[in-house]
């Protein structure tokens, strides 16, 4: 062993080396590229006249400048990304090793070739990297690109753990009894934000990452399964293994709520990869412009009221049963249930609905129903067009006539041209919004329960929409008239158990190309109310077991909620702290004037607790920080904050005060709980 370790230090140096001596290459490079992009430049300002001028021929010395100018930018990119590359994997090349075939595979955060073309570092998403993840040796198979798998005889695999170039140590796995670096990094709780697993990835979570992107996947496994690692490290093998079709902005992540894009948005630049997009439900409501000026009731709103409120109208409109009959419904509109606006300006009434509801069923009654709304917008913007032309012509004149103004006739028609698309702009946002359609009516009677449906017409008077309303006013917007964002091509939903299957099917509908991978757990419903499972038949289903987490402790307890859902990987600790006291402030306060944690969350039952217990304990904890439903910051080591808005998070320490509000809320308490890594609390006191 002594000697493998001499053997492999010696490796790393002269792997470190080469690194290094290839980023100063590469800074080099850099110099001359942009020197060169410099040089165009200033040949492009000399040569080529600030006027341009096809008679002079200058607009053609600019043209044929253009692809230069491009491939040296190209290039320049290039090569400042391998240049970030390698000074990222200088510190760190690889973490892990294989003898393959007899010959040895270095696995890392790129591929780095010699000169020669050999390869001294593999990509840890390439193929042939899959077999450090199988956790073992011996004859194993991995999978090439076009499909075929290749049989391979691997007689080693060892990890390693490298800081600052410098190798500290390695293990060697060729009898599967335990994974140390894993055991390492479950005891490191020293981030606050998600980290990287790229090192430790399990080879049941190995096969979840590599699944093809042609195929809906939806994966289930336990509190601290690594669903939201895996979520990330899947980004990344996509990016990576369909890099020609598929960018950053052909993702789209789909968080619970806004901080979490914060809390994730570590990992892929560590990994190399740039931040894909992301997005909530909330969210994807302000890209339809029909609901501008309608306000719809947040999710946080919405959990905090149907904490103690009547619940009947969230349950119906998230049921199976409304959605297949909204569904039903829907499929009728072609014949049938299409309701319309007046199309009004300055009081009169431009365009009667009963007119709009006639070329919609009888002259456009053969073609698709969003084909006949797009028409009638065409010929609707064709009469506001005619009316601003008209308008204008009224106050040119008016202008024109007018003593007091003197002005060149171009600059009066100007004029003349503004005043009347102010005047009409109402009238345009009015077509422009599809709000000649009455969107809120068919929505209303696609309620068969009249009971829902008298609270929902009420509501809706007062402009006061609710979070459940959102997806079925969506999926009807979403059909009606044709919408979606055809550029995504994945999406991964995270935490897809609190989405209702409506709330899905609004989001397949609408990446409308895109393949999905969603991550959840039926048992982590933050709901008081929840929704029916999911009903999803053309997905390829992943189940994960094992939990990396919590403390053997703290899982220990978990189970005790849901029995048998976790199968705990983690290390020891302290028994988790029931805790009855008079006064939570002040027991937290002498707790952490004792030991004052690395990291904390001090979960509420409510907004209003979290306020409280923040301005009690603001002196005592230095940057304690009351987080908020509309914070998009995370980065904080010390939080207050309610419950709900716990949602995939990880800390050090929780307490969880006003333990008893969730006695009925079991599921919920299943949540919080499975939050702490190392150390849990559950206070319980008088006053909340
Ligand atoms: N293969 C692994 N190697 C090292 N750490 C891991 C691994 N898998 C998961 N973890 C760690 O376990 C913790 C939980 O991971 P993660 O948050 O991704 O789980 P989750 O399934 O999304 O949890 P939850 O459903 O409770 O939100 C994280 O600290 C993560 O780094």
């Amino acid at each position: 062993m002594g000697n493998e370790f001499e053997l492999e230090r010696h490796h790393l140096n002269f792997t470190v080396n080469f690194l290094k001596a290839y980023n100063a290459s590469l800074m080099h490079q850099l110099d001359r590229t942009s020197g060169d992009i410099l040089e165009t430049r200033k040949s492009l300002n000399d040569d080529v006249s600030n006027t341009f001028d096809f008679e002079d021929g200058n607009v053609m010395d600019f043209i044929s400048m253009v692809p230069e100018m491009r491939l040296t930018e190209t290039k320049f990119n290039y090569i400042e990304n391998m240049r970030e590359t390698t000074e990222r994997l200088m510190k760190k090349p690889y973490f892990g090793r294989l003898t393959a075939d007899g010959e040895p595979v270095y696995i890392g955060g790129a591929t780095i070739q010699d000169n020669e073309q050999n390869i001294l570092i593999y990509d840890w998403r390439s193929p042939i990297a899959s077999l450090f993840y199988e956790n073992r040796v011996g004859e194993l198979t991995y999978r090439i690109p076009d499909g075929s798998k290749i049989k391979t005889d691997v007689s080693l695999r060892r990890q390693f753990q490298i800081e600052d170039g410098t190798l500290l140590n390695m293990f060697d796995s060729d009898l599967y009894i335990g994974d140390e670096m894993l055991q390492q990094l479950i005891t490191d709780s020293s981030r606050s934000k998600l980290k990287n697993i790229v090192a430790t990835i399990q080879s049941e979570q190995n096969i979840i990452i590599r699944q093809p992107l042609n195929q809906n996947t939806l994966v289930y496994g336990p509190p601290g399964s690594g669903k939201t690692s895996l979520a990330m490290q899947r980004i990344a093998y996509l990016m990576f293994t369909y890099r020609s079709r598929l960018k950053a902005d052909n993702i789209m992540l789909m968080s619970p709520n806004e901080v979490f894009n914060d809390y994730v948005s570590d990992v892929l630049p560590e990994l190399g990869e740039d931040n894909v997009k992301n997005m909530t439900f909330y969210r994807m409501l302000k890209a339809l412009i029909y609901f501008n000026g309608r306000r719809f009731e947040s999710l946080a709103d919405n959990i905090q009221r149907l904490g103690h409120g009547d619940s009947t109208a969230y349950e119906y409109k998230t049921s199976l049963e409304y959605f297949n009959h909204l569904k039903r419904y829907m499929e009728g509109l072609g014949e049938y249930g299409m309701h319309f606006r007046d199309l009004k300006y300055g009081g009169k009434v431009l365009v009667p609905k009963e007119l709009i509801e006639r070329v919609f069923y009888e002259d456009l009654g053969v073609h698709p129903v969003s084909r006949r709304l797009h028409k009638i917008y065409e010929d609707l913007m064709d009469i506001y067009r005619r009316e601003l032309k008209q308008l204008t012509k009224e106050k040119f004149k008016a202008l024109d006539g007018a003593p007091e103004y003197i002005g060149e006739k171009e600059e009066l028609k100007e004029m003349a041209n503004d005043q009347a698309t102010k005047e009409l702009a109402g009238l345009h946002a009015q077509i422009r919004r599809f709000r000649f359609v009455q969107l809120e009516k068919v929505y209303v009677r696609s309620i068969a329960d009249r009971a829902v449906r008298k609270k929902t017409i009420e509501d809706i008077r007062q402009n006061d929409f609710k979070y459940e309303d959102i997806a079925p006013m969506m999926y009807l917007y979403i059909h009606i008239f044709g919408a979606g964002d055809k550029k995504i091509r994945h999406v991964i939903i995270d935490e897809v158990q609190d989405y209702s299957n409506i709330q899905y099917a609004v989001m397949k509908d609408y990446y409308q190309r895109a393949t999905f991978t969603s991550l959840g757990d039926k048992n982590q419903q933050i709901h008081p109310v929840g929704s029916p499972e999911l009903k999803v038949e053309d997905h390829h289903m992943m189940h994960l077991q094992k939990s990396y987490r919590s403390t053997n402790q703290i899982n220990d307890y978990l189970n005790t909620i849901v029995p048998g859902g976790i199968d705990s990987v983690s290390v020891d600790g302290q028994d988790v702290q029931f805790i009855d006291v008079e006064d939570e402030a002040a027991h937290i306060r002498s707790m952490v004037s004792q030991d004052m944690p690395g990291q904390m969350a001090v979960i509420t039952p409510s907004r209003e607790a979290a306020d409280r217990l923040f301005e009690q304990l603001k002196g005592d904890i230095p940057g304690l920080k009351n987080l908020q439903e509309v914070d998009t910051i995370y980065n904080q080591d010390y939080l207050v904050l309610p419950y709900y808005l716990s949602k995939g998070f990880e800390y050090n320490t929780v307490i969880v005060t006003g333990a008893s509000f969730y006695d009925d809320l079991p599921l919920v308490k299943y949540v919080l709980a499975s939050r702490a890594t190392r150390n849990l609390y559950l206070l319980d006191g008088p006053a909340r």
